[in-house]
C-alpha cells in the first residue's frame, strides 16, 4: 500500500481503443524505425516512465531480471505496485505472445529496500494446453520480498459473459487532479504553515499515476465515511496500444495505490501508526488502457485484529470491467490527538 498522504486526499471519497487481439508483444523499447527520428524521440519523451524506467527490467541471465526503483512511499518501504509490476514483467517474458495475464496472487513477506535493485527469479512452473503458469520470487539482501504466481491463458471466447454495472460520476474532465486539489488547498489565505509543509512535500511526490478524486475531501475536515473510494485514474504519459500484457503490469502497478486506505476513512479518530500489503490478487478481464482514464472503486468489506480486506474494480470509460484486485493488509494505528480548545 503506498503510505502517501495521496490516499488521504483520494480517501473520501480499456481498452477503448485497443482491438479485442492486441498483438502480443512486451517490446518495452522505442517504437521501430530510426530511434534519432524527431518521432521517435518525441515518443520517448512522451513515454511514460513506467514503461521506459519502472517496468523496463535488465535481463541478467535465463529466467533472472533486475529491476530499479521510481517512485518510493515516505515509509521508505518499496511500493508494493512496483514490486508487483516488475513481477509480472519478469513472469511475462517467458510466456508466448498469444497468451495473456488473467490472474496473479502475490504476498509480501519482507519491506522492500529501496537502497538496493530487485531480482526476479521466475520459475516456469507449468505450460499447459491453455494456460501458462508461472512463479516469481522477489529477491534482496539475498531474501524474498515478495513471491507471486501468475496465469496465462490463451483468448477462449465463452456465452457466459457477465459484469457488474460501472457506478454513475462525474467523467475524469469534470473533476480535479491530487495536484490541482493541493494547489486549491494551498491557495487558502489563513492555512496553517503545517499544513503547507505537508502539501509541498506531496506536491513534490513523482507518482507516475494521475489521479482525480471522484468526492474529494473537504481540506483536513475528518468525518467518518463509509469504507468506499472512487477515482479516475491513468499512469503519466504515453504507453500505446497493444502490449497488453504491459497494460497490465501498469494496471498491476496502479492497484496497490491508495487502496488500503479504504478501510481507514470510517475512522477518522485514528491514524496508521503501521500499515502494509500482506498479499494482493488480481484478475483481468477484458482488454485496456492503462494510459487512458479508469475508474477505481475501491471498498472495504472488513477489517478487525489489526488488518483490512480491501477490494477494488477497474472500470473503462465504456463501461466494461477491466480488473478486479483484493488486498489484505496490516492495520496497526492509534488515537489521533487533537490540540485542545480550552
Ligand atoms: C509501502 C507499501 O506499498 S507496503 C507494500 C508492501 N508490503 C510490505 O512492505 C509488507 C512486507 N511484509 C512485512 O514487512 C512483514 O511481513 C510484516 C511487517 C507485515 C510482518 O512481519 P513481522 O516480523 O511479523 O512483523 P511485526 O508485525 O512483528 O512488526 C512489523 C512492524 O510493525 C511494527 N509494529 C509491531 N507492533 C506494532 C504496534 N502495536 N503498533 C505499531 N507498530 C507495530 C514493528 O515496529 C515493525 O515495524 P518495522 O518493521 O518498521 O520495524
Amino acid at each position: 500500500m503506498a503510505e502517501s498522504k495521496v490516499g488521504d486526499i483520494c480517501g473520501s471519497s480499456a481498452s477503448t481503443t485497443s482491438d479485442d487481439h492486441p498483438e502480443e508483444t512486451l517490446d518495452l523499447k522505442p517504437e521501430d524505425g530510426d530511434p534519432e527520428s524527431p518521432e521517435a524521440q518525441k515518443d520517448q519523451d512522451l513515454k511514460s516512465v513506467l514503461v521506459t524506467s519502472v517496468l523496463n527490467l535488465e535481463e541478467l541471465g535465463v529466467d533472472l531480471y533486475r529491476g530499479t526503483h521510481h517512485w518510493v512511499p515516505r515509509s521508505q518501504r518499496l511500493f508494493g505496485g512496483q514490486i508487483i509490476g516488475q513481477a509480472l514483467v519478469a513472469a511475462a517474458k517467458s510466456v508466448s505472445d498469444n497468451l495473456y495475464a488473467h490472474s496473479l496472487h502475490c504476498y509480501f513477506v519482507r519491506a522492500g529496500d529501496p537502497k538496493v535493485p530487485v531480482l526476479y527469479q521466475v520459475d516456469r512452473i507449468r505450460d499447459g494446453r491453455s494456460f501458462t503458469v508461472r512463479s516469481v520470487r522477489a529477491i534482496q539482501h539475498g531474501q524474498p520480498i515478495l513471491i507471486c504466481q501468475a496465469s496465462f491463458q490463451m483468448l477462449q471466447p465463452s456465452p457466459l459473459q457477465h459484469q457488474f454495472t460501472m457506478p454513475v460520476v462525474p467523467p475524469p474532465e469534470d473533476l480535479l487532479t491530487v495536484e490541482e486539489l493541493i494547489r486549491l488547498y494551498l491557495s487558502k489565505p489563513d492555512l496553517a504553515e503545517k499544513y503547507k509543509l505537508g502539501l509541498n512535500k506531496l506536491l513534490a511526490n513523482e507518482v507516475p499515476i494521475e489521479i482525480k478524486p471522484v468526492n474529494p475531501p473537504v481540506f483536513y475536515k475528518v468525518t467518518a465515511s463509509e469504507p468506499k473510494n472512487l477515482f479516475w485514474v491513468r499512469a503519466r504519459g504515453y504507453i500505446g496500444e497493444g502490449n497488453m500484457k504491459l497494460h497490465c503490469c501498469v494496471a498491476a502497478y496502479v492497484s496497490d495505490f491508495a487502496l488500503l486506505g479504504t478501510a481507514l476513512l470510517p475512522y477518522p479518530g485514528y491514524r496508521a501508526q503501521f500499515a502494509a500489503s500482506l498479499d494482493h490478487a488480481m484478475w483481468f478481464h477484458s482488454t485496456f488502457r492503462s494510459d487512458e482514464w479508469m475508474l477505481y472503486e475501491c471498498e472495504s468489506p472488513w477489517a478487525g485484529g489489526s488488518r483490512g480486506l480491501v477490494q477494488g474494480r477497474l472500470w473503462r470509460r465504456d463501461g466494461v470491467l477491466a480488473a478486479s484486485c483484493s488486498q489484505e493488509g496490516v492495520l496497526r494505528v492509534k488515537p489521533v490527538t487533537r490540540p485542545s480548545k480550552l
